[in-house]
């Protein structure tokens, strides 16, 4: 299935290890990096993540070292926080040439970026790609069937990359338009929050139709704003994901927002990358002089600036408009 000697996996979150285990099932062996060597040697000891990822056996071929020297000849998969990407690249070597994919969905707070900006902006000499879509770590980690986007601006890099990172449960499919892939999934997550909130606050299914659809009018928007195509954002990494994180409750950006519309707490140290992604989203499209009224209230949402009424009421009296 593949040219790789073997793939990397910097992050032993819910996601990396997922990806560990579904790459290393499908025959190809994959080193998965942590920084906490403790963890590391929990890992070892008792065959899976039990910290992110519990009851998920490691199978042969999955090892772990908290040494990012020691990664195997082959693509190196970033599977860290959107706002925690540019540090861990800091204490990470050079990796020469080898490929970074970027497996997180986000934009960065500081300077506006996606994830493989930030690679390449970090690692100019290196190629970079975008691993995204529609996926919980949980069912690529069961074996469940997936199928996610692999975004390369070098089609024949992405070719391989497609070739060599699909596995038995993980369908690939290629695009060369990385920014759209990038806005999609950092803007699918703004938009579960979004309807997290209204299911939380009690406001129904179709207040929840009403902000996907328009939600997915914000996401394009930007899209094509930074160069994006269009149709990327019908795709896995756009619809596909915004679909998936907007209906259930095993995400934790939906999750979140309902916490928001039903006032209630939540854990700070779970992963809500829509958080830091909202307020980037808003600062960009600003800067665009783009109109994205759900992130703005959305923000508003997370900064406690707005109550969801109080977001529900700015929403529904802007002035009407074609769709
Ligand atoms: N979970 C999911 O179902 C999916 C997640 N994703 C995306 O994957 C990305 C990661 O999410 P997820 O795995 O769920 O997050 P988790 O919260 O489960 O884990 C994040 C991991 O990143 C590690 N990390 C943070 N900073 C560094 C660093 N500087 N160097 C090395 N490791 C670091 C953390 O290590 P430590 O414990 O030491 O802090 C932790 O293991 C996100 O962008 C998310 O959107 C995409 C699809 C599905
Ligand atoms: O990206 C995901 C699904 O595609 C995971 O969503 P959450 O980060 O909201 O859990």
């Amino acid at each position: 299935m593949t040219d790789f000697a073997g793939v990397g996996v910097i992050g032993a979150g819910a996601f990396g290890t997922a990806l560990a285990i579904s790459v290393a099932r499908g025959g190809v062996p994959v080193t998965l990096y942590a920084r906490d060597a403790g963890l590391v040697f929990r890992m070892r000891a008792e065959g899976e993540n039990a910290a992110r990822l519990p009851g998920m056996v490691f199978p042969d071929g999955l090892h772990v070292t908290s040494d990012p020297t020691n990664l195997p000849e082959g693509p190196v998969l970033l599977a860290v926080p959107m706002q925690k990407l540019r540090g861990a690249l800091e204490g990470l070597p050079d990796f020469g040439d080898r490929p970074l994919v970027a497996c997180c969905k986000g934009i960065e707070l500081t300077t506006g970026l996606g994830p493989a900006e930030v690679i390449a902006a970090r690692r100019p000499a290196a190629p970079v790609a975008l691993l995204t879509g529609p996926s919980f770590a949980h069912d690529i980690a069961r074996g469940l069937p997936t199928a996610l986007t692999l975004a390369c601006a070098d089609d024949t890099r992405g070719a391989a990359l497609q070739q060599g990172l699909s596995t038995p449960n993980i369908r690939l499919y290629r695009s060369t338009d990385v920014i759209g892939a990038e806005v999609g999934g950092a803007l699918k997550n703004v938009m579960a929050i979004a309807c997290g909130a209204a299911i939380g606050a009690g406001l129904g299914e179709s207040a929840r139709a009403a902000l996907m659809t328009r939600g997915y009018a914000e996401m394009v928007r930007l899209a094509l704003a930074r160069g994006a195509r269009a149709e990327t954002l019908a795709g896995l990494s756009g619809f596909g994901d915004l679909a998936l994180t907007c209906t259930s409750t095993l995400s934790r950006n939906y999750r979140y927002g309902v916490s928001i519309g039903e006032n209630a707490l939540f854990d700070p140290d779970i992963t809500v990358e829509g958080a830091a992604t909202a307020r980037a989203v808003q600062v960009l499209a600003r800067s665009m002089n783009l109109d994205m009224p759900i992130t703005d209230a959305v923000v508003g949402l997370i900064d406690g600036t707005l109550k969801v009424a109080e977001a529900l009421a700015l929403l529904l009296s802007r002035p009407l408009k074609e769709e």
